[in-house]
């Protein structure tokens, strides 16, 4: 039973969450994850410890099925085993919560409880709060569905204080299938300080609020990196930056859209001659960031009309800014078609992880850009099937073929390797947790680094050889270079190593 200092405002205290009208899930036998601890009397660490499998995945024991029985010493949430603690009075920030026992690192302090409810509950409950005159706020988000809101119902973990320079941190945890949140000391705490964690990214307070928690590296406003309900209707983290859903781009969930705001569509494919000096190749590539890569050729005779005809091709060719191959003034544009598996890991917050391709910042100010939602239609993927014929040489033809052969076994590849790593990144989507696990994220990287040169190798090919055949109708010996003037291999994998070495998914 919790006794309250005459002078706190009421509020009901709970000590689970309140789930308001959602049930919480029952467990499956088979979801249930159980270690394989054996408890020892002579080492009381060997019961649920800390080297036990489910401490180690931050998942609770289930009652009933953990080996160690009664002598768990996983189930603190499920026990409330909650450290000592008093609430007082501070200057300027209300009331607050003090150890009333010293603390060590590491441990369990108090659980966050409060009314678990959605996103659209959380926006109306901050506005009606802060029309009703609320001062302070209670609403931290447990998922990128879900919040905890512990302004009207809660534990004492709702009178902890924000400070830049905390002594607790929050902490998700699994409980009999549940997220939960709880505060963990990050510190030795002595007994009488007062426990505080950093709100940024957990918390929502509507209100702009100073910081008085006086800490040297203080950033002045509370929650001040997680903006509040009002201005942005859902956030999405990707490093230590923080974005409004609706400056992402939405898809349709039953299809897996390559992002298409980062696809360009090539609307046109021709050699020609430019004033007699030469010869220009274009592609030129249209999209919410049109822009044109031109590969000029200047020892072609003078006068001499070198025009092969423009090259329509049957269907748009969609290459994507995720490439890193050829490169022109910073601008990467490559031949790549994207891949449909990227944003489904993108979708989560594990997705970040698996950025391979342009530098997270170039990702970032680019899904910007699109505020609508968008359709892959808009850039039909590459056909290739038709390309080779494009060619008269059968042995260009097969070399073109080969490299197309290439391409979409390392397509294919990626495929076989999402559906092995999904069930995986499904786990960690459902406990909300922010990455999967690192040999996870290496074999997906390098699947995606394969496909890129793949791909990369096949245009190459095609492009190579488009401009051999230039070569032979003027007769000349035509040095192909790039605007910048890099010399064009004659091999395209060296080419597309040296372009994906240099580009972003070799740094990844
Ligand atoms: C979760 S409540 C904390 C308990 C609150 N002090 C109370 O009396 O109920 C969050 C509110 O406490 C106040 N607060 C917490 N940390 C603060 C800080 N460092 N500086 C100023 N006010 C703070 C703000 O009013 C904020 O909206």
């Amino acid at each position: 039973m919790v006794e309250l200092p005459n002078g706190v405002p009421s509020y009901t205290h709970i000590d689970q969450n309140d789930f308001r009208g959602h049930k919480p899930k029952k467990l499956k036998d088979d979801d249930i994850a159980i270690c394989n601890c054996k408890y020892n009397p002579n080492e009381p660490e060997s019961a649920c410890g800390e080297r036990c499998l489910n401490v180690l995945t931050s998942t609770e024991c289930t009652p009933g099925y953990c080996p160690c029985n009664d002598f768990c010493k996983n189930q603190k949430f499920q026990k409330c085993e909650y450290v000592k603690t008093k609430l007082f009075q501070t200057e300027g920030r209300g009331w607050g919560l003090l150890a009333d026992e010293d603390i060590k690192a590491g441990q369990f302090v108090i659980e966050y409880c409060g009314e678990v409810i959605s996103l659209e509950e959380a926006k109306q409950r901050v506005q009606s709060y802060e029309s009703e005159g609320l001062r302070d706020a209670y609403i931290i988000s447990l998922n990128c569905n879900n919040f905890i809101d512990a302004t009207k119902k809660g534990s004492l973990a709702r009178f902890i204080n924000h400070s830049c320079l905390p002594n607790c941190e929050t902490r998700k945890w699994t409980v009999l299938g549940e997220t939960r949140v709880g505060i963990f000391a990050n510190v030795d705490i002595c007994s009488g300080t007062e426990l505080t964690y950093n709100y940024n990214f957990e918390w929502y307070g509507g209100a702009t609020v100073r910081c008085l928690c006086g800490a040297a590296n203080c950033c002045k406003f509370l929650g001040a990196r997680s903006q509040g309900f009002q201005e942005y209707s859902h956030v999405w983290e990707e490093g230590d930056d923080r974005y409004k859903v609706e400056e992402v781009p939405l898809y349709d969930s039953a299809e897996d859209e390559p992002f298409p705001q980062m696809c360009k569509t090539i609307s046109s494919f021709k050699f020609e001659s430019v004033d007699g000096a030469g010869i220009d190749y274009s592609l030129k590539a249209e999209g919410d960031e049109a822009s044109e890569l031109k590969l000029n050729f200047d020892s072609v005779k003078p006068g001499s009309s070198v025009l092969m005809g423009e090259v329509s091709l049957k269907e748009d060719i969609v290459v994507s800014l995720d490439s890193g191959s050829l490169n022109k003034q910073g601008s990467e544009l490559g031949f790549l078609q994207t891949t449909e598996m990227a944003p489904r890991l993108r979708s989560t917050s594990a997705g970040r992880n698996f950025n391979a391709g342009a530098s997270p910042s170039k990702r970032k100010s680019k899904q910007h850009k699109s505020k609508q939602k968008k359709r892959s239609s808009g850039g039909q993927q590459f056909n290739t099937r038709d390309i080779p014929i494009l060619f008269q040489s059968k042995e260009v033809q097969d070399e073109v073929r080969k490299y197309e052969e290439l391409k979409n076994q390392a397509t294919t590849d990626l495929q076989s390797l999402y559906d092995e790593i999904r069930p995986a990144i499904e786990q960690h989507e459902s406990n909300s947790q922010d990455s999967v696990p690192t040999s996870v994220g290496e074999k997906w990287i390098g699947a995606h680094c394969n496909k890129y040169r793949a791909d990369f190798d096949f245009s190459f090919s095609i492009i190579k050889n488009f401009l051999d055949a230039a070569k032979n109708a003027t007769g000349s010996q035509i040095h192909g270079q790039n605007s910048a003037g890099a010399g064009i291999s004659a091999q395209p994998t060296d080419a597309g190593m040296e372009a994906i070495g240099s580009g972003d998914p070799g740094n990844v």
